[in-house]
């Protein structure tokens, strides 16, 4: 209100109305507004309303006591801070005693003088006034010297001669310095090297330039311990600009360049081993392909793969197979010289960057680490052994970056694994993009074994005079990262590489496990029928080890039909023919799958033990449009008869080709119209729906 007013307001509170009317000349004559009020009620409404900057209350009134009243002004939220001089007689002594208890501010003695009144109350409001803002400043003062006090920050107040004239207590408890042993010393005594002073002069000239600094000051303790410091300086300056003080604000960043400094090492080093990580190597590999290239040195780049990593990790757990990382890590850093660089690439691959060396020179060193590698590892009281494969890519000749190098020695580690691991292997441009998709499917494949990842699906073979299900075909699957891979895709690699023996081993015994399964559910006896590859076929005492695979599994080997091609049997007539005795005399059921789309010999048909001849689907399909396809069919049916075999036509799709196979006398089917491949789960409500058409 009194910022609004052009003049200051004055509320005469007096009985008398004479009284009032000269105390208003006065005033008005002397530059104040004023405003009256005769009684103690009509006084508290008109203060509320007005909000005088001054009462004049005289002590004695109709309705009340001028004393008490002023103690009502008092007790109003906008009362507490307005001047109040009471009027009173000179020797009202009780009077004065009691208002200045009530609150009042000063006393105006009767008789008043009214040549000074007006000069009388300007003292009283400019002193009152003067009181507020020295109780504010003091406030202040209490407020700052708190914030001084407490602050977290060390603070350090110095003169206009940069001499410490104060400083708080965190200044104290994080430089160990007492108050006393820096009052009058210049601050730069906790400076704690040169660069530190060097950067301290150069704050002297942006603090100069500007009023204020911030910025990182390398800082010495009172015991000689040093700490990096945050500091903000700045410059009070007085009303001619000149300094006159300098305040340094500044903080222990010790933790906070820990937090840093590790964050920044997470970001270029593997967590696991303290390695650097791919990041690092790279920027490290590209440096030094700089170099090599300005000396015309060469460097060779290692790639290293822990062999058979995911069985260790899935047998033994995540926490071994973390334990044996760190040990390989350590190994490989044990085994390079200064100057050569190992990184984690990350799971179990590593690689290594070797400055300079020709490639025997390499050679050697790798197998000196191969060796060192292959030492047993003590792993939570186990003692693993434990290979790896090496890949090595050397530049200039396998390339000049970084990318193609690493990628190039990826390669030839795969080869690595692929000659048996526990080796290592130089790369050779040979190892072009489709061989590496090769080796890689065929390394997933190993692992997919061992990680559990194939499953059979089942199609269902039904008679066709009959409609009922006499048996399923296993078809293998493999379920690759969410996604099933079909075995079109994978079994030609399998053979290549061997490894479909240990897959149709698996096919084998997950085959018995399903026909045992599905007995004990109470389905009826299904025979399963399983694709057996050339590989598997030709080992010498196939149908040895396959009777005992099915025994041991708790089956007869009747649960099982074999299904072979016509080129198995072709290859070596004479071992197939005894093979095919000896699985016979086992109890195996035998189908020749694909029939009709190899090279078959009738004569050596007559002298073959099968049970089965399987139309293929490419006859199926044309069954209806190609008379050629059609007459293969019934040749193939009359032959099977002859020689008391039974027939199987696959991939049939639609009722036409049902209705003339069995019209021309196949005996059984399977395909698409009757039931896709499912998994062992769906079959066994597929048999409890089927209708038998
Ligand atoms: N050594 C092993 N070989 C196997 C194994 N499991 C499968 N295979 C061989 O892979 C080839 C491709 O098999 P798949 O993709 O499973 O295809 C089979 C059927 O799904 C498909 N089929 C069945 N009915 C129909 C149909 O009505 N229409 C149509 N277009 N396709 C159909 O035909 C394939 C049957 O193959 P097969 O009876 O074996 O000739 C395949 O050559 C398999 O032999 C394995 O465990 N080991």
């Amino acid at each position: 209100m009194m910022e609004t007013r052009e003049r200051q307001l004055i509320m005469v509170v007096d009985d008398e109305l004479s009284a009032r009317l000269l105390m208003r000349a006065t005033l008005e004559e002397g530059g104040f507004d004023v405003v009256e009020a005769g009684t103690v009620k009509q006084a508290l409404s008109l203060f509320e309303s007005t909000r005088p900057d001054l009462v004049m209350l005289d002590v004695m009134l109709p309705d009340g006591d001028g004393v008490d009243l002023c103690a009502s002004l008092r007790a109003l939220p906008c009362g507490r801070d307005v001047p109040i001089a009471m009027v009173t007689g000179v020797n009202d002594d009780t009077s004065i005693q009691r208002a200045y208890q009530c609150g009042a501010t000063d006393f105006i003695t009767k008789p008043i003088s009214w040549g000074t009144m007006a000069n009388r109350t300007r003292y009283l409001l400019r002193s009152h006034m003067a009181m507020r803002e020295l109780a504010l400043s003091a406030m202040r003062a209490r407020l700052s010297a708190k914030v001084f006090e407490t602050s977290n920050d060390a603070i350090v107040v110095c003169d206009a001669q940069n001499r410490t004239v104060s400083v708080n207590r965190a200044f104290e408890s994080i430089t160990g310095y007492a108050k006393a042993d820096v009052l009058g010393q210049d601050p730069a005594l906790l400076l704690a090297d040169v660069g530190s002073r060097i950067r301290y002069q150069t704050m002297w000239e942006n603090l100069d330039a500007g009023g204020s600094w911030q910025g990182e000051l390398p800082c010495r303790r009172h015991d000689g311990s040093t700490f990096p410091a945050w500091f903000s300086m700045s410059v009070a300056r007085d009303a001619e600009g000149r300094p006159e003080h300098y305040i340094a604000v500044f903080a222990d960043i010790t933790e906070r360049k820990v937090q840093e400094q590790r964050i920044a090492h997470l970001a270029f080093h593997d967590e696991l081993t303290g390695l650097p990580n791919r990041r690092l190597f790279s920027d490290r590999l590209s440096v030094s392909l700089l170099q090599a290239r300005r000396d015309g040195h060469a460097l060779a780049v290692l790639f290293v793969d822990v062999d058979r990593f995911k069985n260790i990790n899935d047998s033994l757990g995540h926490a071994s197979g973390d334990e044996l990382l760190k040990q390989v890590a350590q190994r490989l850093q044990d085994t390079v010289r200064a100057g050569d660089t190992v990184a984690r690439m990350g799971g179990d691959e590593f690689v290594l960057l070797c400055p300079g060396g020709d490639s025997k020179a390499i050679a050697a060193r790798a197998q000196l680490m191969l060796d060192q590698l292959e030492q047993p590892y003590h792993v939570m009281g186990m003692a693993l052994h434990v290979s790896s494969s090496m890949g090595i890519a050397c530049y200039p000749e396998d390339g000049d970056t970084a990318d193609v190098l690493v990628r190039n020695a990826d390669a030839a580690m795969y080869l690595a694994k692929e000659r048996g691991r526990n080796n290592f292997q130089f790369y050779a441009p040979e190892l072009n993009a489709g061989i590496l998709a090769r080796l890689k499917l065929e390394m997933d494949l190993r692992a997919a074994l061992d990680a559990g990842e194939f499953e059979l699906h089942y199609q269902p073979k039904i008679s066709l005079a009959s409609g009922t299900l006499h048996g399923v075909e296993a078809l293998i699957r493999w379920r690759k990262d969410g996604a099933m891979v079909p075995p079109g895709q994978f079994i030609p690699v399998a053979e290549e590489s061997g490894l479909i023996a240990a897959i149709g081993d698996w096919v084998v015994g997950e085959a018995c496990r399903q026909h045992l399964a599905w007995k004990q559910a109470g389905l009826p006896p299904l025979q399963v029928a399983v694709n057996v590859s050339a590989r598997q076929f030709s080992q010498p005492g196939f149908a040895t080890a396959i009777g005992e695979l099915v025994r041991a599994q708790g089956c007869t080997p009747d649960a099982i039909e074999l299904e072979l091609t016509e080129s198995m049997l072709m290859t070596d007539v004479q071992r197939a023919a005894m093979t095919l005795a000896e699985l016979k005399g086992l109890g195996f059921a035998v189908a020749i799958d694909d029939f009709g789309t190899g090279f078959s010999s009738l004569n050596y048909l007559r002298h073959f033990p099968v049970d089965v001849l399987k139309i293929d689907q490419s006859f199926v399909r044309e069954l209806l449009d190609d008379r050629a396809a059609l007459a293969i069919i019934e040749a193939i049916i009359a032959l099977a008869r002859a020689l008391g075999m039974k027939t199987v036509a696959e991939g049939v799709e639609t009722d036409a080709q049902r209705t003339l196979l069995g019209e021309r006398g196949c005996c059984s089917m399977q395909g698409y119209l009757v039931a896709r491949p499912m998994p062992s789960n769906e079959l066994a409500g597929w048999v409890g729906s089927y209708q038998g058409r």
